[in-house]
């Protein structure tokens, strides 16, 4: 897909046409670029701004056009009324959709176009005008809006007014969430909403999310996926926006974390517990379980624990659907914590003289410490984490050790389930997307859960044999 970005040079690479690039690239298209004004700028602010002719915004408008086919438009920065027409005029000899975002001031406050009236030729041959709180005030003549009702109230009437979509954005508003809406004259058409993160590097994030949807939109076809699609990237790369260390003003965001973005937690997080996990393919308990030499009481007080610790397990998977973010963590972990009620228990109950135990102090310390993270999904998720990998990673050698007629042979089958690995797959995404979206405290908050919960997994998997452990993780 072709995207062209028509707008202004930003140096420091965080916004304009450096931006719409990069961010272009990042959403699968291939970017091109018209130039409309050079600006001295820098992370702190803009010192200066050189308009490029109109005549010669057409030449490099019209030559593209006659060789190149354009599969969606992105405007920026257009500085004044005579670039403003040319771009205007050009647009009625193509055929294709525009995202306008009417750019009138830099994150830091600087002026990038004179007039916000000027714009007004431009806005009906737009498809979608994306303007902050600010823009879509001065596009109206009003006062900025404070709260997210009258922004959508406004968009729906600036949609009204020159019968197009607007893309209204929270981000200026208070509040911990950024929720952004495409609006119609008719209202509402889909509105998505991201939590606020803490950060001050934000010089480009309109930039970046009008070249995002243009792109997005030229792959769907469909303005409510584009949306999605790029408010989900621009998450991704506000959230990582701290990792890049560029200027002392705002900072831009990293455009291409999909790409480059820090290594792995969720690698780190399971180095960190190989000595658990050696420990517990060393114990006692796995050893005999493997090899089939258990003895049957030991493998019942198991199971019994077992039971004991996934009927409240099941219920921790429900708090964390309850506290998910969004329809695919909140469905995951409901779908958890039903099949656990439906299938795992029915198999621990064909083991079991039903009702014979009482949790133990290691089962009860374990189901606490997923209870203590039960007012954080990031937390929480955090601690759920290591019942499925190590579960599933265990689960692999015990499957690998059966043979015909071992005496725990239908248990150690159920460990080879190639759901259960997709599963596992899935919550470790689902922790590393959280992880992704949390401060450097909570980062840390959600390993410890991780770690504590993998130290119970061992002390769980040892208590047949009251083998005695000891924790090393730090
Ligand atoms: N701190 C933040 N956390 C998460 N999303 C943000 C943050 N700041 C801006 N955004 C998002 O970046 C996009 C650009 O919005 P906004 O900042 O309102 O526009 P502009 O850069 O044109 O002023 C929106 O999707 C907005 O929700
Ligand atoms: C050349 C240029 N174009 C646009 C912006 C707006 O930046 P933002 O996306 O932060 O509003 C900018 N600072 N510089």
């Amino acid at each position: 897909m072709n995207i062209l970005s028509i707008a202004g040079s930003d140096p420091s690479g965080g916004a304009g046409i450096q931006a719409d690039l990069k961010a272009i690239a990042a959403n699968g298209g291939y970017g091109m670029a018209v130039i409309t004004a050079l600006t001295a700028q820098n992370t702190r602010g803009v010192s200066g701004v050189q308009a490029i002719d109109g005549d010669f915004v057409t030449a490099q408008l019209e030559t593209l056009s006659a060789d190149v086919r354009i599969d969606a438009v992105k405007i920026g920065m257009l500085a004044n009324q005579e670039i403003i027409g040319a771009v205007a005029a050009w647009l009625d000899t193509v055929n294709a959709p525009v995202v306008l975002d009417p750019v009138m001031v830099a994150t830091s406050g600087d002026a990038l176009l004179e007039d916000a009236a000027a714009l007004h030729p431009l806005l009906a041959r737009a498809t979608v005008i994306t303007p902050n709180t600010a823009e879509l005030g001065a596009l109206l003549g009003e006062a900025a809006a404070q709260d997210w009702e009258l922004v959508l109230e406004q968009a729906r009437r600036l949609a009204s007014a020159h019968d197009v979509l607007v893309l209204a954005k929270g981000g200026h508003l208070a509040g911990a969430q950024c929720p952004d809406a495409l609006v119609s004259a008719a209202g509402v058409l889909a509105e998505f909403s991201s939590p606020r993160l803490a950060t001050k590097n934000t010089h480009g994030t309109g930039c970046t999310l009008s070249s995002a949807l243009a792109t997005r939109f030229a792959a769907t076809g469909d303005w409510a996926t584009a949306l999605e699609q790029a408010k989900g990237y621009m998450l991704r790369a506000i959230g990582a926006a701290d990792e890049l260390q560029v200027g002392s003003g705002h900072g831009p965001v990293h455009h291409f974390v999909d790409f480059f973005g820090a290594a792995d937690p969720m690698a780190a997080w399971w180095e960190d517990i190989a000595p658990l996990r050696a420990g517990i393919d060393e114990l006692e308990f796995i050893v005999q379980l493997a090899d089939g030499s258990l003895e049957r009481e030991k493998f019942e007080y198991y199971l019994a624990q077992d039971a004991l610790y996934l009927q409240r397990y099941a219920q921790v998977l429900a708090q964390a659907s309850a506290l998910a973010p969004e329809l695919d963590s909140q469905r995951f972990w409901a779908k958890g914590a039903g099949e656990i009620l439906e299938g795992e228990l029915q198999l621990h109950r064909s083991h079991l003289v039903e009702g014979l135990a009482n949790p133990s102090a290691t089962t009860l310390n374990y189901v606490n410490h997923l209870s203590s993270c039960n007012s954080s999904y990031p937390e929480l998720i955090a601690a759920i984490l290591p019942c499925y990998w190590l579960y599933q990673d265990i689960g692999k050698r015990l499957a690998a050790a059966n043979y015909e007629g071992h005496p725990y042979g239908d248990w150690l089958q159920t460990y080879a389930s190639e759901e259960f690995d997709e599963s596992t797959a899935q919550a470790i995404g689902m922790v590393r997307a959280a992880w992704k979206l949390a401060d450097p405290a909570q980062r840390e908050r959600m390993r410890q859960a991780f770690l504590r919960s993998s130290e119970h997994e061992l002390a769980f998997f040892a208590q047949a044999h009251a083998e005695s452990v000891e924790f090393s993780t730090a």
